[in-house]
């Protein structure tokens, strides 16, 4: 069992840090302490020169006095090496000091009062070298003792400096009376005076008490300054510890952009140390974005003009770009001096926050296309351009045929790559000025501003249509997907956004009833189809409960031999209101609610068992074909339900027969591929229905199980004089012939469609020509009226 250290670490880490931070605090007090010490040599260093100036000028003064009296200047060698000694150690102290003085600010204090007692003895050599002339130099005495109330800090060892004074121009008097150094007659003075004891002490008590009273004085004033310059400098260090451990960013700086003070804040969010600051100029720290505003900002924060908040973006040293929001604020010192302080704050973070959080509340995260709240914003701006410029706008409305099912059969992880390069597809097709958003699960909507003509949006629609046509790859899956493309105009449908969108997704679910895969400009008649599909989106639920679907069956007939090889059901539904329902109508409804399952596998029964029925009513046995819808044929459990059925009804299953849409199939050719496997080994009849429009190629066909390809109505309607219609039909009935497959004719009305289908060798025939959709007792009449052939008509 691990015993938990964790306490340990804790502790151990809490301890360590708060030796470091007092390690740390006292090598900053260490470094303030040097650092001060450094500065105060560096001042007293340039006060000892001046000081020494007016000694100098003071002795040559009185000394010049007396080199003109009567009795002359005449020093002996001694007392001018001494003099020069004395010299040579004060100046030779003060440059060491001047040059050394980093070193040396660690001894200080030693080296202030060596610097006395040097100045102390150089006025002591320069009377006793001066003849004695005490009287005249005791005030270079009084100097000395204001330099030591400048250097010293204590009161006391000042008046000690003052005292030594005294007591030294007592020795130079009492020289000077023992006639060891010769003195000098003063103006004023008789030279009686000199021996007068009396007059001496006098002389020497006075000079004394001044030196003491100037000791007193000076100390006392500098210990005024001192205190008074240490609250100063506590106040700026409180500043500068308060401006430091700030947050904010805090600089300032000249008008013409040169940084005075940046705070530790600064220096750590911008990565340039305090000297290099001082090298950059604050305009290169700048963003060239904001460059320019900033600018206008100082010059105007400079002309004294009010403060207001602003926004800045900076170049950080590693090129980051750091927005601040602060403020400026001037310290005026006339126009070339005045100082700019600012205080901003990083906000970059919340930035990013800001943009990804307005990123999030108008994209889609999907796609990263905008929002319905971003589309419309967009729809109101597109709006009021055109309002102003006087162009058309154009609302696309674009939804994705039978997404459900990818999204149902081949996971989400499928549905949303294939969405996302859905996306990427649109978006690629309109210009930059246009808008491409996603507003629902597959649910596109394009904003194309300034449009010229109807035919310009018809032709982008297409355009649309035909980039989605190329097969997606995702994952290991090749889909094939189609779009249904809805659209209204601004100014012609109305002014309303909300209707302009709502009209749009009218003519989006026309081009889904007519078939998908197309574009269709809104029209004021589509609201009636708008009311019928809210009618028969309500009814549809009820309808399978209610028995008000019902099935009709069309023959397939051989060409040659006219037999009826099949009966093709085709699903009805009487409406209580709108009467017979045409399955065009709603399939695609049932489809997207979902009801088609239900509904798909009644019909599939239905037929079933009809055709068991048939059978014992003594009608020879025929095939049934029943479509699938593409939600069916993606089910996992259809191969159940289709076994199911056949043994629930008792039909063998090479009666049934089942029609699959050319383009469920290419949605997805590999699953289609297995499912189509498994259908032709449970021994059911395939048929591709609707062939010829759904993008499969031979290489595709070859891979497919089924038995028949049928060929779309749309071609067989104009083969007689659509040269484009008779080359896909004779194309496609090349095709099957080649593949072995048979190939049926569907929508054939005319004899000269059924004489063209048959010089082309088309295996089958199906159509009004021979029968419309019937009831199912109306087949049984059918059959005994002709028998296995199909008559015409
Ligand atoms: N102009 C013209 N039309 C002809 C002619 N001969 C037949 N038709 C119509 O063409 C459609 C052929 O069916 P489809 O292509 O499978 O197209 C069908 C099929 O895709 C779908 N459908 C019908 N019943 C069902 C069903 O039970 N399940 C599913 N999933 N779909 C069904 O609805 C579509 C429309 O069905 P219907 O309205 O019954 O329309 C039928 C039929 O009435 C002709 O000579 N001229």
């Amino acid at each position: 069992m691990g015993l938990d250290t964790s306490w340990k670490s804790d502790w151990f880490d809490v301890a360590v840090r708060r030796l470091r931070g007092a390690s740390d605090k006292l090598e900053l007090k260490k470094t303030q302490r040097l650092e001060e010490a450094k500065s105060r040599t560096h001042i007293v260093v340039r006060t000892r020169w001046i000081l020494l100036s007016f000694v100098g000028v003071y002795c040559v003064m009185a000394g010049g006095f007396f080199y003109f009296s009567r009795f002359g200047l005449f020093l002996s060698p001694s007392q001018h090496i001494l003099l020069l000694a004395a010299l040579a150690a004060v100046v030779c102290y003060n440059l060491l000091l001047q040059f050394s003085r980093d070193r040396l600010a660690r001894g200080f204090r030693l080296l202030n009062f060596l610097q006395i007692i040097l100045d102390l003895v150089l006025v002591s050599v320069l009377i006793h070298t001066s003849g004695g002339a005490a009287s005249w130099f005791w005030p270079a005495y009084l100097f000395v003792t204001i330099e030591a109330s400048f250097l010293i800090e204590d009161r006391r060892e000042v008046w000690l400096v003052g005292g030594l004074g005294g007591l030294l121009y007592g020795a130079v008097l009492v020289l000077e009376h023992l006639n060891i150094v010769p003195y000098v007659r003063m103006p004023f003075v008789g030279s009686e005076l000199h021996h007068d004891h009396l007059y001496l002490l006098l002389t020497w008590l006075w000079v004394s008490l001044l030196n003491a009273a100037m000791a007193a004085i000076a100390s006392y004033f500098m210990t005024v300054i001192r205190r008074e310059t240490d609250a100063v400098r506590e106040g700026e260090e409180r500043l500068a510890t308060f401006l430091d451990t700030a947050n904010d960013l805090i600089h300032s700086v000249t008008p013409d952009g040169r940084l005075l003070y940046v705070n530790e804040a600064w220096q750590r969010t911008l990565g340039y140390s305090a000297e290099e600051a001082d090298a950059v100029p604050f305009f290169d720290i700048l963003h060239p974005d904001s460059r320019e505003q900033c600018c206008a900002e100082l010059q105007r924060v400079v002309s004294g003009d009010a403060l207001s908040p602003m926004e800045a973006v900076f170049t950080a040293k590693d090129g980051r770009s750091v927005i601040v929001e602060g403020s400026l604020s001037c310290a005026h010192g006339g126009d070339e001096s005045s100082v700019i302080w600012s205080i901003c704050r990083d906000i970059t973070e919340r930035k990013h926050a800001e943009e990804q959080l307005y990123r999030l509340a108008h994209h889609d995260t999907l796609t990263g296309l905008p929002n319905r709240i971003l589309f419309m914003d967009r729809l109101q701006q597109a709006k009021a351009l055109a309002n102003r410029y006087r162009y058309q706008v154009a609302v696309l409305f674009l939804d994705l045929d039978r997404f459900k099912i990818i999204n149902d059969t081949l996971g989400h992880p499928v549905g949303d790559h294939l969405l996302q390069q859905v996306a990427h597809r649109i978006a690629g097709c309109v210009r930059e000025v246009d808008t491409v958003a996603r507003i629902g699960g597959d649910e596109f909507t394009i904003i194309l501003v300034n449009v010229d003509t109807v035919e310009d949006v018809k032709r982008m629609g297409q355009k649309i249509l035909k980039t989605l046509a190329a097969p997606f790859n995702i994952d290991t899956h090749e889909l094939f997907v189609t779009a249904s493309i809805g659209i209204s105009l601004f100014p012609s449908d109305g002014d309303n956004l909300d209707q302009l969108v709502k009209k749009a997704d009218i003519a989006m679910y026309c081009v889904k009833g007519e078939g998908r895969n197309n574009v269709q400009f809104y029209s004021p008649q589509m609201d009636a189809n708008a009311d019928k599909r809210l009618l028969l989106e309500t009814s549809l639920r009820k309808a399978l409960d209610n028995r008000e679907f019902r099935v009709y069956y069309q023959p397939k007939v051989d060409i040659v031999s006219k037999r009826i090889t099949a009966m093709e059901a085709l699903i009805r539904w009487d409406h209580p209101i709108l009467g017979l329902v045409s399955p065009g109508e709603f399939i695609p409804l049932a489809e997207e609610t979902g009801l088609i399952i239900p509904i798909g596998e009644w019909v599939l029964r239905a037929a079933c068992f009809q055709n068991c029925e048939w059978v014992r009513q003594g009608i020879p046995p025929m095939r049934v074909a029943v479509n699938l819808s593409g939600y069916q044929f993606q089910q996992k459990n259809l191969l159940e339900t289709i076994r199911g059925i056949l043994d629930e009804t008792g039909l063998t299953a090479d009666l049934l027969e089942l029609e699959i849409t050319e383009s469920v199939i290419m949605q997805n050719p590999d699953f289609a591929v297995s499912v189509l496997n498994q259908l032709r080994d449970l021994g059911v009849h395939i048929s591709i229905d609707d062939f010829g429009i759904g993008y499969s190629s031979l290489a595709h066909l070859k891979r497919f199980s089924v038995n028949t390809l049928k060929i779309d109505k749309s071609f067989v309607r104009d083969v007689e004089i659509n040269s484009a219609d008779a080359a896909i039909a004779t194309a496609i009935i090349a095709m099957g012939n080649s593949l072995n497959l048979k190939v049926i004719a569907e929508g054939v009305e005319t004899e000269g469609q059924l004489s063209f289908l048959s010089d082309n060798k088309c295996d089958e025939v199906q159509g009004y020509l021979f029968s419309t959709p019937m009831p199912p007792e109306k087949v049984a009449e059918f059959m005994r009226e002709h028998g296995r052939s199909a008559g015409r008509g």
